[in-house]
């Protein structure tokens, strides 16, 4: 892995350069803004799993561009061995396993392998761009949203790990939303989640909204329902990995907590994704794969161990936030109003379905 240093803020997450993939290594932020150079499917896999490249979207698209990689790679004499790029494929594909867009993204690369690696190859920049426009929609989207629910001008939002640009190839999800309503001057302050163990509120959330000139402070994840117990937040903003039928949303451990307190101060709650983030295979959360990471991501701190040297420790990268706690589940084509289709349930008689008991989507949108 090649890794020039250097390079202009601006440098997007995600690029293809001519038989390889550049990548803003997400490690290396806020201190230094690093590009790694991926030329292998094994450098892909390994940035993806190190979360080098993090975020759903981000890592479906690096998973599309490791196809092309493979599907260069394994070409001899204009004839391309196909087994060994939908092996490569299903490596990629599990690299990490609760962001579905990861498999998404793969799947969709892949389906071109046929008519060659330039066709794999123009699948997978056509996905880049894509994900500009498609964040691009939701976020005008879920801005009009928030306008609608939030009354307080200029307001205070909250959110958690990283949903920006960053994360996805352009614009991002949640944050893009925050960033958006900043630019407009609607924004009094955002309180970033650190996000703990690996900090992408504190690192990756706090630089995107300097960047973009946007007032924030960060806090303790523990702090969050302090604010809002003392009024400091009037909407919560986040992101997904993965979205059951029902409305289930996996994201970010921390996630499940921060959607509990909202609905006990009555807070809107916003989830920001497109729409290649829902498994609409899953009726609900109960499915969804919950990655478990390294132990000593949370036994130690900057290289210090911080826990008795023969402490466990319990790490899942993520959790399920159950529909009924959502208010809105926005993306470039819908809003989904998860309490409106409990509402529906209560208005025609039968009771609204327990967060382990769902049952399918019911298409209830705004
Ligand atoms: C637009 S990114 C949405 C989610 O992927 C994000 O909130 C998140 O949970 C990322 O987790 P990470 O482990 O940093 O990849």
């Amino acid at each position: 892995m090649n890794v020039p240093v250097d390079v202009p803020v601006e440098q997007p997450s995600l690029t293809w350069d001519g038989g390889g993939v550049l990548a803003v290594d997400q490690r290396a932020l806020p201190g230094e803004t690093r590009v790694l150079r991926l030329e292998t499917v094994d450098d892909v896999v390994e940035a993806i799993r190190s979360l080098a490249i993090r975020g759903a979207p981000a890592i479906g698209l690096a998973g599309a561009l490791g196809v092309a990689l493979s599907a260069y790679r394994h070409r001899l004499d204009g004839v391309v061995d196909e087994a060994a790029v939908r092996a490569d494929a299903a490596r990629l594909s599990s690299a990490r396993p609760t962001a579905v867009n990861l498999a998404w993204a793969v799947k969709r690369a892949i389906g071109r392998l046929a008519a060659g690696p330039d066709a794999v190859l123009a699948e997978a920049t056509a996905m880049l761009d894509e994900d500009a426009a498609v964040n691009g929609a939701a976020v005008a989207r879920a801005c009009e949203l928030v306008l609608s629910r939030v009354p307080r001008r200029p307001m205070r939002l909250l959110t958690h790990c990283n949903t920006g640009r960053l994360a996805t190839a352009a614009v991002g999800t949640a944050l893009g939303v925050i960033i958006e309503l900043g630019r407009r001057g609607l924004v009094h302050e955002v309180l970033v989640d650190e996000t703990r163990p690996l900090l992408q509120g504190a690192r990756l959330t706090a630089w995107e909204l300097g960047q973009a000139s946007v007032p924030y402070r960060v806090c303790v994840d523990s702090a969050a329902p302090a604010a809002m117990a003392q009024g400091l937040v009037d909407c919560v903003l986040v992101g997904a990995d993965r979205i059951a039928a029902n409305g289930d949303v996996a994201n970010k451990i921390g996630t499940y907590g921060l959607a509990i307190a909202a609905a006990r101060h009555g807070i809107p709650f916003v989830v920001v994704a497109p729409e290649s983030t829902w498994d609409r295979a899953l009726a609900d959360g109960s499915g969804i794969v919950i990655e478990e990471r390294d132990p000593a991501e949370v036994t130690a701190f900057a290289g210090v161990v911080t826990t008795p040297a023969d402490a466990g420790a319990y790490n899942p990268a993520f959790d399920v936030t159950p529909a009924d706690l959502i208010t809105a589940i926005v993306s470039e084509d819908q809003v989904f109003l998860p309490a409106a289709v409990q509402a529906v349930q209560v208005a025609q008689g039968s009771p609204p379905q327990a967060a382990t008991d769902r049952g399918a989507r019911s298409g209830v949108t705004a």
